[in-house]
């Protein structure tokens, strides 16, 4: 993940996941949160929060846009883009989630209050990963 993201991948992608956030579905913690990938072809890939009456069952923002992503036959982002109030960094779940896809991914963390922005990497949210290198059936 050498590639040098440009001040408008990252303006493109905080905007896509600004916007989703208002699609989100979080009648139970009212905390709303919009994701957003851009592939390598500069389309970009969006997914809000899904919650449930059952809780354990909610979907988070970052893994809606993954699994959308992948359903549109894609399987390599540049970046993510996570919108929510405070500009929060995505979850465990969703740290692992990601590294599958991409070790060193460029996370953007924005708040949606005063449109700052921050850009982390997923190595440094999630050090010393466990990934599908250490499996006996890995290539
Ligand atoms: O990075 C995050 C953090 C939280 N949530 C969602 C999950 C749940 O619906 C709500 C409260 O945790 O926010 C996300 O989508 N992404
Ligand atoms: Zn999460």
């Amino acid at each position: 993940m050498a590639e040098l993201l440009k001040p408008r991948d990252i303006e493109r992608l905080t905007h896509a996941a600004t916007m989703v956030r208002d699609q989100a579905y979080a009648p139970h913690s009212h905390f709303y949160v919009g994701a957003a990938l851009l592939m390598d072809d500069d389309v970009i890939i969006v997914g809000c929060n899904v919650e449930n009456a059952s809780y354990s069952m909610c979907l988070c923002a970052e893994r809606v846009a993954v699994a959308s992503a992948i359903a549109a036959g894609y399987r390599n982002w540049r970046a993510i883009a996570v919108a929510s109030v405070g500009g929060v960094t995505p979850c465990g779940a969703c740290r692992q989630f990601l590294m599958e896809f991409s070790s060193d991914l460029p996370v953007i963390v924005t708040d949606v209050i005063d449109g700052t922005h921050r850009v982390l990497r997923l190595a440094q949210l999630l050090p010393d990963a466990f990934d599908g290198s250490r499996l006996p059936s890995h290539p």
